[in-house]
């Protein structure tokens, strides 16, 4: 028997059961509800809907969701059709497409249920590991009494692990360093102020939850000490697209001199993808921005053609960050330009190659 437990995924195979059930996330805080996923058709679903979201997360959800259909059996033919619909379910966050990459190489290769589910397994306690191996090396950047501002929600709910940032600050706080983190309620989602505040009262860190148009006054006044965010996809020259705002945040700590840190798994790692500008943008529906203030109508940022566009992510510069804080180490502008990072990830180099 299998069973993979973590803060919003439960994964069970036995010879004659196979149950994948997520922590519905667009109900958190005030509701916590399981629900099971027992079709590719509704992990589809439920990733466009962020009832499952987080770069990582949804990489192993939709694999474990192929492991499934493989388990009730499902042709090799419609498994491979599944996965390309899951590889397009979100276009940003690259670690969807290196996941079903992992699963469509199984897949052509003829493997037998038991191994493409085996496959998704091990992307799962991959997660785990690299999770720590971030929040190892990011702690080593944090010192007690650093208050840290972060972005949207980077913690277990967005992996399979303890998370990407906020494992980061996790970390500092099992090892006995005073933190304090500063949450960006992150519109219009609001991850921060659903997620992200959910996750931290239950790890008992302290925080002040924060609008995020009040990042720049916090760092005006000199009460920001250190600033880490996720990712969603890291091109090869550093460059990173995150949720929306994250530039914003880049911009500000340059200019009142913060550190700024991305923290993320080699999976958010796109090789094939030169710099920033090629990293797609997911569009998504005007009401998740108009919806709250419905009263004033389309507020949102309209083109000249008269669409409505919300992108949920921005692409922040290299140039702008102080360091990339991921499973092989922490990462400098330099070792970027010179290249050096690739060579710690083998497994990337071999796609890339
Ligand atoms: C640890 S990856 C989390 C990453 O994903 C979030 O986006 P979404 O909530 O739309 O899935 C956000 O960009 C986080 O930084």
């Amino acid at each position: 028997m299998t069973h993979l437990e973590s803060l919003a995924l439960r994964f069970t195979h036995t010879p004659h059961q196979t149950e994948l059930w997520i922590l519905d996330q667009t109900l958190l805080p005030l509701k916590e509800k399981w629900v099971q996923l027992t079709t590719v058709g509704e992990v589809i679903e439920a990733i466009k809907t962020l009832k499952v979201r987080g770069a990582p997360l949804i990489g192993v959800v939709a694999a474990l969701g192929l492991g499934q259909s493989a388990i009730k059996g499902t042709c090799l033919k419609q498994l491979e059709n599944e996965a390309q619909a899951l590889y397009a379910a979100r276009p940003t966050a690259v670690n969807l497409m290196t996941c079903m990459n992992r699963m469509i190489a199984g897949i052509r290769s003829n493997k037998s249920p038991e191994a493409l589910l085996s496959i998704a397994i091990e992307l799962f306690t991959e997660d785990l590991a690299l999770c720590e191996a971030i929040a190892q090396n990011g702690a080593e950047l944090i010192a007690s009494g650093d208050h840290i501002l972060t972005h949207c929600n980077t913690g277990g709910l967005a992996t399979a692990g303890i998370g990407t940032a906020l494992g980061v600050i996790r970390k500092c706080h099992q090892q006995g360093k005073q933190v304090h983190v500063y949450v960006d309620e992150t519109r219009p989602l609001l991850q921060g102020a659903r997620l992200t505040t959910w996750e931290l009262k239950k790890l008992d860190i302290p925080y002040t939850l924060i609008t995020d148009n009040m990042a720049g006054h916090l760092m005006q006044q000199n009460k920001v000490q250190k600033i880490i965010v996720g990712c969603d996809r890291i091109a090869a020259n550093g460059d990173f697209a995150n949720k929306i705002g994250t530039y914003s945040l880049a911009v500000l700590a340059q200019y009142h001199t913060i550190p700024f840190y991305v923290a993320g798994p080699y999976t958010t790692m796109d090789w094939h993808c030169a710099d920033g500008s090629r990293i797609p943008i997911e569009q998504r529906k005007a009401s998740e921005v108009s919806g709250i203030s419905g009263a004033f109508g389309h507020i949102c940022w309209a083109t000249q053609d008269t669409q409505i566009y919300n992108p949920a992510f921005d692409v922040t510069p290299a140039e702008l960050v102080s360091g990339w804080i991921l499973d092989c180490g922490v990462f400098t502008k330099t070792d970027f330009k010179q290249r050096k990072v690739i060579q710690y990830m083998p497994l990337l180099a071999e796609q890339v190659s």
